[in-house]
């Protein structure tokens, strides 16, 4: 049974072969090293349960590796060996952040109860962490809803996809759930104890994009006062989502590659790489095959992140689910508002229906909670709806003009339908040559003429 990984640190080589014969006897693995710079690297490298520290050591000392431990990784707990009858020594250590110290020379009965206590609390904080990670998924994110046609395709997909490790790409406009969907990819998959991380690489600059994703060494940058660890470490074990990844900077989309081709990464201003093991997931509201055709986009990127592509359809496209989608809102604001809210008027319904949604589930949401907080009836009416909902009136593709009686000509319905269809799939080119059946070179000459 592994008992747990030990990182045993001692500039004495015999007593490092002493002490891991002594662990590894009674079940711990363990990795040593002979000074606190070299135990750092192999920190950095792999996963290690605890540290096991001695204090005097050429170069850096046990205590200022214990400092730099636990201001690099505070959840893996050090303990210190000090020489018997330096009581100041053990404070010093206890105060540099040490979670247990034993006295030298070593008892290896002691130094395995106070390694196994010290495994079993790692082990019971990772699992509160993890505990409440869930807890608040549970409390924030929706279940990915959905009956209409469209949407029982993409769940299909989505089955069958999401315990296999693939890389996928999650498209559709904003607001219609690209996030929740990566979510529930994760949920599905073999990961799914693990952690799920989210990143918006539209809202950093390139710089900091870097150091977010990779992570920094101390003093890599002006502000740098000390280690972090990026995101995609953060995200160990478990799935991180690039959200709005048609916004990532070239440079950075160059460097992205790199990590995801080696599995490896390095920290800004580090020396050293390091390996990981992550699904990465990647979502975008823009057309990627574009953005490449225009060379906003790497070609070889695109090709490594979209094995597979998701796409969620647009609310306006899926039917009777805003309604289904709307009456779940209802009841979920108006259990948070304590009002006895039961539904939707009919009238109201058929305005939800018909607009257009350019915000998609996110702007649904929105205009219930709005009014939910304000109705004064035990229904949602007409009248809790925004004014633009309510004098929504729904195109008629082939009149177009202000006059409904004007005849146009066939080529002119034929141009304001691919208008139409532009505008309703936020003028991704490739979706609106979907709709309208035609390959991608003809819409664009159908645009220039
Ligand atoms: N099918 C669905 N069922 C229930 N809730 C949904 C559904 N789709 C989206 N939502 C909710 O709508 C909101 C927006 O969803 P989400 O953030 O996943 O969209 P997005 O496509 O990632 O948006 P953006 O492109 O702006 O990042 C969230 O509150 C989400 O929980």
């Amino acid at each position: 049974m592994n008992e747990g990984r030990i990182l045993v640190v001692d500039d004495e080589k015999s007593m490092c072969e002493l002490i891991e014969a002594a662990l590894q006897m009674r079940g711990f693995e363990t990795v040593s090293s002979q000074s606190a710079s070299d135990a750092m690297g192999r920190f950095r490298e792999s996963e290690f349960d605890v540290v096991l520290t001695d204090v005097r050591m050429p170069g850096e000392s046990g205590l200022q590796l214990c400092q730099q431990l636990c201001s690099l990784r505070p959840d893996v707990p050090v303990v210190v060996m000090t020489a018997f009858g330096s009581m100041e020594t053990a404070v010093a250590a206890i105060r540099s952040g040490a979670y247990d110290f034993i006295t030298k020379p070593v008892e290896m009965e002691v130094l395995a109860i106070a390694l196994a206590r010290a495994v079993e609390k790692r082990r019971l904080s990772n699992q509160i962490r993890l505990l409440k990670q869930a807890a608040e998924g549970r409390n924030t994110a929706d279940e990915l809803l959905g009956e209409s046609e469209p949407m029982k395709r993409l769940t299909d997909q989505l089955i069958r996809v999401s315990p296999t490790g693939t890389s996928i790409l999650i498209t559709g406009e904003s607001g219609t759930g690209k996030e929740l969907v990566a979510r529930s990819i994760h949920q599905r998959s073999p990961r799914a104890k693990r952690p799920f991380v989210a990143v918006n690489c539209a809202a950093l600059s390139e710089s900091l994009l870097e150091s977010e994703l990779f992570g920094h060494a101390k003093g890599a940058f002006t502000d740098a006062r000390s280690e972090r660890r990026g995101l995609f470490l953060e995200a160990e074990g478990g799935t991180l989502l690039l959200d709005e990844i048609g916004d990532m900077p070239m440079a950075m989309q160059v460097k992205l590659l790199r990590t995801l081709e080696e599995n490896r990464l390095r920290p800004v201003g580090g020396d050293r790489e390091i390996e990981f093991d992550v699904r990465v997931l990647a979502a975008t509201h823009r057309d990627l095959e574009l953005a490449v055709e225009e060379g906003r986009f790497r070609q070889d990127l695109f090709y490594r992140i979209n094995v597979i592509q998701l796409h969620l359809p647009a609310l306006r496209a899926r039917g009777v689910d805003i309604l289904k989608l709307a009456i779940h809102f209802v009841d979920r604001f108006a259990k948070h508002a304590n009002k006895p809210i039961s539904g939707i008027a009919e009238p109201a319904a058929e305005k939800l229906l018909s607009y257009a949604w350019p915000g998609n589930v996110r702007e649904l949401r929105n205009v219930i909670e709005r009014a939910v907080a304000l109705t004064r009836y035990n229904t949602i009416t007409l009248e809790d709806l925004p004014e633009k909902i309510r004098d929504y009136k729904s195109k008629t593709v082939f009149i177009g003009g202000d006059d409904p009686t004007e005849l146009v000509s066939l080529e002119q319905v034929e141009s304001r339908y691919v208008e139409h269809v532009l505008d309703a799939v936020n003028q991704n080119r490739t979706l609106a040559a979907q709709v309208l059946g035609i390959d991608r070179k003809t819409l664009y000459r159908k645009l220039k003429d």
